[in-house]
């Protein structure tokens, strides 16, 4: 399978075209960045330390790409969404930190496109997030109630917080619990915590590929999920597990749940 990878010159699209050079199944045939990175024309195989795949780093535009895989910046992945809506382009979008306007596009887009949308591509993550659902509803009609807390740890390089992934773990409980109220960090005199609250804390430190643990705090016991990334090869396998699977999909907003079968 021929491969695009939009951001390719990232921490994550480095990865994706490495671990994709390693895999006989994909072909990297573009390699999408910035047109003032300072590194376009350079092979995008020499910069993920790979060797040279004769595969430049160019700007986006049409190539013989089957599937395209988004791992860049919110303005960009949108108008790289824009380009695979006219070249009907099946997409994987792995950015994360879009505003309302854009999430909407990405959701009206779909009705015309495939495409893999998760803040996450990691298999452990999702799966976990399956977990979370089942402790929130297992949980939700505890009579002394339940305090749910997302603490999300990443790489001092991360430029949006709370992570796309610990939003998503928070619509869950959510959405199974009945929260309503979503509070990010605490500081000054906030009060008894009320009960309808779910408390997300981004710490930022050193070259953390990613980790988060959802609390589940009840009165004499807590219950912690957690599940940690020790590098980002976890999210380049998925993005491609997703570029294999949207490959024939029709038109359709698609999450890491359909990739894997959740
Ligand atoms: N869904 C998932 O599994 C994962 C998602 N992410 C998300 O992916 C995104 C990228 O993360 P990193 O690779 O760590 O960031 P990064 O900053 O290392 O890479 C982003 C790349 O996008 C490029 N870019 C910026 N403007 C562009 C444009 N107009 N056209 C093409 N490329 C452009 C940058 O030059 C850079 O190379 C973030 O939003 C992050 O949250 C990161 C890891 C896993
Ligand atoms: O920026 C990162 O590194 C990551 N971002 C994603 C997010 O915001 O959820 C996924 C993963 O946690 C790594």
């Amino acid at each position: 399978m021929k491969i695009a990878v939009h951001g390719a010159a990232g921490r994550m699209g480095q990865r994706v075209v490495a671990v994709a050079s390693a895999d006989s199944r994909y072909q990297v045939v573009a390699a999408l960045e910035s047109a003032t990175h300072p590194a376009l024309g350079q092979d995008a195989g020499l910069l993920a330390g790979v060797g040279n795949l004769g595969v430049p780093l160019a700007v986006v535009g049409e190539s013989d790409a089957d599937v395209v895989i988004d791992f860049s910046v919110p303005d960009a992945a949108i108008a790289v969404l824009t380009h695979c809506l006219e070249f009907k382009k099946p997409l994987v979008i792995a950015t994360t930190g879009f505003d309302v306007p854009q999430d909407e596009f990405i959701r009206e887009s779909a009705r015309t496109l495939p495409i893999v949308w998760a803040p996450s591509m990691s298999p452990a993550v999702n799966l976990l997030m399956k977990l979370t659902e089942i402790a929130a509803i297992s949980l939700r009609e505890l009579p002394t109630g339940v305090d749910v807390e997302i603490i999300e740890r990443h790489h001092r390089f991360k430029e949006d917080a709370p992570s796309g992934t610990a939003l998503r773990f928070g619509n869950i409980v959510a959405e199974a619990m009945g929260q309503s109220s979503h509070i990010h960090g605490r500081h000054g005199r906030p009060g008894e915590r009320p009960r309808n609250e779910i408390g997300y804390h981004a710490l930022r430190s050193g070259d953390n590929p990613g980790e988060h643990t959802i609390v589940f705090g009840m009165l004499g016991e807590t219950i912690e999920l957690k599940v940690a990334a020790s590098n980002r090869d976890c999210y380049a396998q998925g993005a491609l597990l997703a570029a294999d699977w949207i490959i024939d999909k029709p038109a359709g907003l698609y999450s890491m749940n359909d990739v894997l079968g959740l």
